[in-house]
């Protein structure tokens, strides 16, 4: 291929009279400009030689495509590339010379058909698919929309409530439920798909088959009246769904358009909302998800140096607390034969029973069969020594926070485990220098910092020492991805990555509460914002005696910038701990439903008058954008001073890690990146004024400071960083 362009297509005409066009773009066949413009010349050439009857398009190395070449929405976002007349893709390429040909084509799917890949199938007039294909329109899930006509052709090819489900939820569907939809015309091994695909192009001609455009079909489409219900259902869904995106309704838009005014319409409408979304803020936050999501597993220095993870065949996990049951759940999940060991047989009984409950819940819920569940059981051992421990690969310590138990656990798997075995902890704060004091095994020492529930939650904090050996790092990378969880790699000290960005948000929601500011109505602006949760309800999830015992490694860290509230401290000495007593911040029902407490003023008050605090008029009346300033600045301060030590190596790692870690919303790119949407001189100045009005804690980092003063981006790289990596 010529490395100057990016992808192509390849056409070869049979003796048969069938024009194979084969889509080559590695490693997913993505439709870039050049594979595009490729295909439109192949077909036109394909359509004016006399020796072809009939179109097959197929992708190479088992691979259909994976859809419109994500690079290029970011070139158009950029103006490095110019955006083609609005529509050309969708109506004059796919509609007017594909579909509307007078030589039919057929798609031969073998792997993936997503996105725009999916979409050029539905402009052929048959589809011939391998088993187990999947078949999706992701494109919401990027800010997207299905724009090569996926908006008209799926719910014509499979009904509107079932391509609604596909397009609104990004799930991709396999290929034998592809083939019940009528998605797919048939499905056949991987070595018939060719010959399958072309006779049946050549069946079309002889009319064998039926030559069908998708486009004009209306067979599966409801009476008018019933589909505008079933629309008008979808949109208040997904306004509260997703009420902060504005891609899913002007989607839904196009879909209406073409189901109330035929199908030409729709396209129209559909070329014209798709390229309008391209520009949205929230596109532009998918999008660089995306590729920063695949970009964590790629670190300078450790995966560009040719290592091959090494086989990890057995783990043992110290531990059967909610953690350690977590991470063993997750492992024998993705198949690893796990070893759980505990101090005693209650406690060993207890942590095998919270796994069980785990999958058991799965078996309820239909997505484990009772054979799958057994034999995923079969693969946890208990124990309750370290003999069992000669033969492991790697063990996972996941007992409770305390320093002096954690370097006894390491001295003890020095003796037991063998000397290739990769020792991991799952601190979530505690510095792995200080756990592997005792040891002289400082090379395979590494965080493995799950988050709770560790078999739901897709986040892996991979933490390495100034001595953890890159081969630990590569092997642990590819237990996260055989995990499926998504890795972030970064460097030792206390809290790590996430803890640290975590920590001041819950404190300026303290602070703010103690100077007045309403406790309730913070949680429901940062809810709004996009959080999951607001940082009160989160405390209480969390109980408190995680947030006291954190707090203390923080205050203990970073004096200069912790905020002392004693909120917290308080409430748990009246017994309050959080959602586990039914009292914390919030009230709790039998069903765990949340409702304010009256009675929360009473510790507030106390705590104010401990910390000398005053009510401040000024944040007693936040508006719900100064409540997600004061609330999110601190974080985007800490974010940076991660960034500047060099604990994560890419501004994009921090966006990543606060995604999965804090449930930072997707559509606003991560929190290196909506911060700089807003731009670093105005975060700079905000927190330098606080800070000069209400102390340290909002004190805007040297990073910050610098960069903030020239309005430079926060996430570009940093030069020569203190890396302590
Ligand atoms: C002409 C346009 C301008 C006019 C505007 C018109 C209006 C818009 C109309 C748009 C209509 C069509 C839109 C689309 O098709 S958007 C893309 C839809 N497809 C997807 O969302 C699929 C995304 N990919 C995946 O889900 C997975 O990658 C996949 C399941 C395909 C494979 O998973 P796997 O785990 O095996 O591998 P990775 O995810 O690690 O991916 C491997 C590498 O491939 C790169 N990749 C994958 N998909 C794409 C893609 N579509 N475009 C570009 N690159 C892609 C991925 O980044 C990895 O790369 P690296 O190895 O370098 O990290």
């Amino acid at each position: 291929m010529d490395s100057r362009t990016k992808g192509k297509t390849v056409m070869e005409v049979g003796s048969d009279g069938v024009a194979v066009i084969t889509l080559i773009n590695p490693p997913v066949n993505s439709l870039s400009f050049d594979v595009l413009y490729n295909l439109k010349s192949n077909y036109e050439e394909a359509l004016s030689r006399n020796d072809v009857k009939a179109i097959v398009i197929t992708g190479a190395k088992g691979k259909f495509s994976g859809g419109f070449d994500i690079s290029g929405f970011g070139e158009i976002q950029k103006g490095t590339r110019k955006e083609p007349k609005v529509g050309y893709i969708s109506i004059d390429i796919l509609t007017d010379l594909l579909e509307a040909a007078r030589k039919p084509s057929v798609a031969a799917i073998d792997g993936l058909a997503l996105g725009g890949g999916l979409e050029l199938s539905m402009a052929c007039h048959a589809r011939i698919s391998t088993p187990g294909a999947q078949l999706g329109l992701p494109e919401l899930q990027l800010g997207v929309i299905p724009g090569f006509g996926g908006t008209q052709r799926l719910p014509r090819l499979v009904g509107l409530t079932k391509a609604l489900e596909m397009i609104l939820t990004s799930k991709p569907v396999r290929a034998e439920e592809g083939h019940s939809l009528g998605l797919i015309d048939a499905v056949v091994p991987s070595a018939e798909l060719l010959t399958t695909a072309r006779r049946w192009a050549l069946d079309i001609v002889e009319r064998r088959k039926p030559w069908i455009s998708s486009v004009l079909k209306t067979d599966k489409l409801p009476p008018l009246g019933e589909a505008r219900e079933i629309l008008k259902f979808a949109r208040g869904q997904t306004r509260k769904q997703a009420p902060n995106m504005k891609h899913p309704l002007m989607c839904l838009d196009a879909l209406e358009t073409g189901i109330v005014s035929g199908p030409r319409a729709g396209l129209e409408k559909e070329a014209e909302v798709g390229s309008q979304v391209i520009s949205l803020d929230t596109t532009k936050g998918l999008i660089h998800v995306f590729f920063s999501q695949r970009g964590t597993v790629k670190v300078p220095g450790v995966t560009d140096r040719g290592l091959i993870p090494r086989k990890i065949k057995k783990v043992a996990i110290i531990g059967g607390g909610l953690m350690g049951s977590g991470i063993a759940t997750a492992l024998i999940l993705s198949n690893y034969p796990v070893i759980l060991k505990e101090v005693n047989e209650k406690f060993l009984e207890a942590g095998i029973g919270r796994v069980k409950a785990n999958l058991q819940s799965r078996v309820r819920k239909g997505s484990m069969s009772k054979e799958k569940f057994e034999k995923t059981m079969s693969l946890l051992k208990g124990s309750l020594d370290y003999e069992s421990f000669r033969d492991v690969d790697m063990v996972i310590e996941a007992v409770i926070e305390n320093i002096s138990l954690k370097q006894q656990i390491f001295a003890d798997l020095e003796k037991y485990c063998p000397q290739h075995c990769i020792l991991a902890s799952n601190t979530s704060t505690i510095d792995l220098n200080k756990i592997g004091e005792r040891t002289k095994s400082q090379d395979r020492i590494v965080g493995a910092h799950f988050f709770s529930p560790a078999h739901v939650m897709p986040l892996l904090e991979i933490v390495r020492t100034n001595h953890t050996s890159a081969q630990v790092i590569v092997d642990l990378l590819d237990v996260g991805k055989k995990i499926k969880k998504t890795p972030v790699v970064v460097g030792n000290c206390t809290g790590f990555a996430v803890n640290r960005m975590f920590f001041p948000y819950t404190q300026a929601a303290m602070f703010l509460v103690e100077r007045g500011a309403d406790p309730y109505l913070i949680d429901s602006a940062v809810s709004k914002f996009g959080m999951p949760m607001g940082p009160f309800r989160l405390c209480d999830l969390v109980g408190f005696g995680v947030a006291i015992a954190t707090a203390t490694q923080f205050i203990e860290n970073f004096p200069e910038r912790t905020y002392k509230s004693m909120i917290i401290p308080l409430m748990q000495e009246d017994k309050r701990a959080g959602e586990a007593t039914r009292k914390g911040f919030y009230l709790y029902d039998d069903k765990r439903k949340a409702k304010p407490d009256p009675e929360l003023k009473k510790y507030i008050e106390k705590a104010r008058s401990m910390s000398g605090a005053n009510v401040d008029p000024k944040l007693v009346k936040l508006s719900e954008k100064e409540i997600i300033e004061m609330t999110f600045f601190p974080v985007v301060n800490e974010a940076c001073r991660v960034f500047a030590e060099g604990i994560a190596v890419k501004a994009a790692d921090l966006d990543i890690a606060a995604i999965f870690g804090m449930g930072f919303p997707p559509y606003r790119g991560g929190i290196m990146f909506w911060a700089d949407s807003i731009g670093s001189k105005y975060i700079y100045s905000r927190l330098d004024e606080w800070s000069k009005t209400y102390g340290d804690f909002f004190k805007p980092c040297a990073f910050l400071a610098e960069r903030g003063s020239k309005g430079a981006p926060l996430s570009a790289p940093v030069e020569q960083a203190r890396s302590r990596l």
